[in-house]
């Protein structure tokens, strides 16, 4: 309590109870994209869970390293530096704001537009030739397994049409976006039994998005009961999961996983997230493929763009898709 008091550096974000040992998912499906069950696994995982770990993915540990660390060169200017890069809306650096409504977290990042397969040319941030060379190479990569992972969940799902999916996000006007989190240690509530949120509960609205961090845990899943369960981190494998407009397009089978993240007391969290979207004018809607006899959407018909505006004039943790069943 004094503690709280007395670090106002804390004040206005919301506090979580801290991850104890017993909190750890057991049940975490765990793909091999090198492996010729891929596309079943991926299929299954995304049916329970919305989200997986992939393993085998083939983009070298150098890649992912080399971005980490220019990543926490960057965030290890001054303040005044790194403010230079901001706002964050739409592009830029951001601290503890998430959105433009309000939603506090314990965190600075980077929100970066990307063209095709690297940042857009438009993009100003991050300016040193380095960082923006690591952020090309890993971007150029790390789509590229997001597009395997599309064509795995299309055969998985049973759709003849390889790139039914994946052609979403490899289309012309394709919207995809790139972030980096910084979760700096929150010493202050150390041995409380408390944590601060790093990022507040929510579903990622796009349709797919992959993530890689470094070493330090503190993403948490919820299960279809609504446990909460902490992702055990592994820097060299990635950590897949399903966004409402994959949720849609399966007309509800995979689901859109609700994800959070818990500061660390003692140590630093570095996560970078490529999220893949359709172009603004891509009808979201059930796969004609996949529905059956008779089968209704469950969903009102909207566009990528219509979703992508209510999503950004939502709060972080409100339940977008409820908002479009029918
Ligand atoms: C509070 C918000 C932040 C967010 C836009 C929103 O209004 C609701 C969705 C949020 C989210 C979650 C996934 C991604 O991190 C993100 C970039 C996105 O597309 O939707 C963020 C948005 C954001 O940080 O601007
Ligand atoms: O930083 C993380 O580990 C996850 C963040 C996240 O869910 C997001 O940026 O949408
Ligand atoms: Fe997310």
């Amino acid at each position: 309590m004094v503690v709280l008091a007395s670090t106002p550096a804390v004040d206005h974000i919301p506090l979580l109870r801290s991850p104890v040992p017993g909190d750890y998912f057991s049940g975490m499906p765990v793909v091999d994209l090198s492996s010729p069950g891929a596309p079943r696994a991926i299929a299954d995982a995304c049916e329970r869970f919305g989200f997986f770990k992939l393993v085998n993915h083939g983009v070298p540990a150098d890649t992912m390293d080399r971005l980490e660390s220019e990543a926490v060169r960057f965030f290890s200017l001054p303040q005044a530096d790194k403010d230079r890069s901001g706002p964050a809306y739409p592009f830029g650096y951001g601290s503890k704001r998430i959105g433009l409504n309000g939603d506090m977290g314990w965190l600075e990042y980077l929100l970066l537009a990307v063209d095709s397969a690297s940042l857009s040319g438009a993009c100003a941030v991050p300016s040193c030739a380095l960082f923006r060379a690591a952020l090309n190479e890993y971007i150029a990569a790390v789509r590229k397994v997001a597009v395997r992972v599309m064509e795995a969940m299309a055969e998985g799902l049973g759709i003849a049409a390889v790139d039914a999916l994946s052609g979403m996000v490899t289309a012309e006007g394709s919207d995809q976006v790139f972030r980096v989190n910084h979760y700096p240690p929150c010493h202050a509530l150390q041995g409380l039994g408390c944590s601060a949120t790093g990022f507040g509960e929510h579903t990622d609205p796009q349709l797919i998005s992959v993530l890689r961090s470094n070493g330090t845990s503190g993403l948490q899943i919820a299960l279809q009961d609504g446990q909460w369960v902490s992702v055990p981190s592994d820097r060299d494998a990635f950590f897949v999961n399903v966004g409402d407009s994959l949720q849609v397009l399966t007309n509800g089978r995979f689901k859109s996983v609700k994800h959070r993240v818990v500061a660390n007391s003692l140590k630093s969290r570095v996560s970078m997230i490529y999220f893949g979207g359709p172009a603004m004018t891509q009808r979201i809607a059930p796969l004609p493929q996949l529905l059956g006899a008779g089968e209704q959407s469950l969903y009102k018909d909207f566009t990528w763009g219509e979703y992508k505006k209510a999503a950004y004039n939502s709060r972080l943790g409100d339940n977008r898709l409820a908002q479009s069943h029918r």
